[in-house]
């Protein structure tokens, strides 16, 4: 028996990044939470403590920023590839690099009914995200990028049915043909180099045009489960978008458990909830093309770590 050293990789996580444009008087903001992780052969720094092949976790972070400014953030996808591109060109030991990117959006605040040119106001809404993977030098390199989003909180209040479903003993749930349907969505799309290069792909239209079909559909499928409407909404994403060879979702079924008022006479049509926080039915599913390019290390975060 040998106890040998496993995979591993090492990076700065949670870098938070904040780039002001000014070019002009009306500023713009970028709000980031960068991660980066490097993957190579790190032995010699785990089994003997040489740190001759480490490029410090703090060189990682101040290319973080730097780069913020160097090559600046036309979109996080855009940003997290420059970045895994650079430590795996530039720093010999390096074989492989992953980057992980979340961003806060905000929006310029009205002020006396106008925008303000230097203030803002964050958005409660989703949170974008972006993870990034590239591995080998020159011609062999190969990238994975995962476009996404988080936290994504949405609800309708009629236009969800849930019955028909498989009954046991311990079964007491009711079939409904009208309930409300909440979650609080995660969905990450992976981009695959067909029909499209990584730089024929517009990043920020992508996004907004991915986040407005979910929301669409969401909306406008009158589901018969949350699994079903997860489904179509992958659907028409991939049916949009030919780079884009599978999407997942992460999707807890936000409870709204109709209140019983009977006790006090009161009638309550569906108009009266009470919204669970837990126990929460999670809905998971992935939606890709059957010839969907593979995937390697794509969903992987930490090099076979996870
Ligand atoms: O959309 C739903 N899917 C389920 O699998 C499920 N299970 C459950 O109890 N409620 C729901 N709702």
């Amino acid at each position: 028996m040998a106890i040998v050293l496993g995979p591993n990789q090492y990076g700065k996580a949670e870098n938070r990044v904040v780039r002001i444009t000014r070019d002009s008087t009306r500023h713009e903001i970028r709000d980031l939470n960068v991660s980066t992780a490097l993957r190579g052969d790190f032995s010699a720094a785990h089994l003997v403590g040489d740190q001759s092949q480490v490029l410090p976790t703090d060189t990682q972070k101040q290319t973080a920023y730097s780069y913020a400014k160097e090559k600046g953030v036309s979109s996080i996808e855009a940003y997290g590839l420059e970045l895994a591109r650079h430590f795996v060109d530039d720093v010999v030991p390096v074989e492989g690099a992953r980057i992980e990117i979340e961003e806060y959006a905000w929006e310029h605040a009205v002020v006396d009914g106008e925008e303000h040119e230097h203030t803002f106001v964050r958005l409660g809404q989703e949170v974008r995200t972006a993870s990034i993977t590239v591995e080998g030098k020159g011609a062999e390199q190969k990238t994975w990028v995962i476009g996404g989003l988080k936290d994504l909180v949405i609800l309708k209040s009629t236009g969800s049915e849930f019955h028909g479903f498989l009954k046991d003993e311990y079964t007491l749930l009711e079939p409904t043909t009208d309930r409300v349907m909440a979650t609080a969505l995660v969905a990450q799309w992976r981009f695959a180099e067909t029909g499209a290069t990584w730089a024929e792909i517009d990043w920020n239209d992508v996004y907004t045009g991915v986040k407005r079909i979910l929301i669409t559909k969401f909306a406008t499928i009158q589901s018969l489960a949350l699994q079903q409407t997860l489904y179509e909404m992958g659907k028409a994403v991939l049916e949009e978008y030919p780079f884009i060879a599978e999407i997942k979702f992460s999707a807890p079924n936000k409870h709204h458990f109709l209140y019983n008022l009977e006790t006090f006479g009161v009638e309550n049509n569906n108009e009266v909830f009470h919204a669970d926080d837990r126990p929460y039915g999670l809905i998971q599913a992935t939606v890709m093309r059957d010839d969907a390019p593979d995937a390697g290390p794509a969903w992987t975060p930490a090099a076979n770590l996870a």
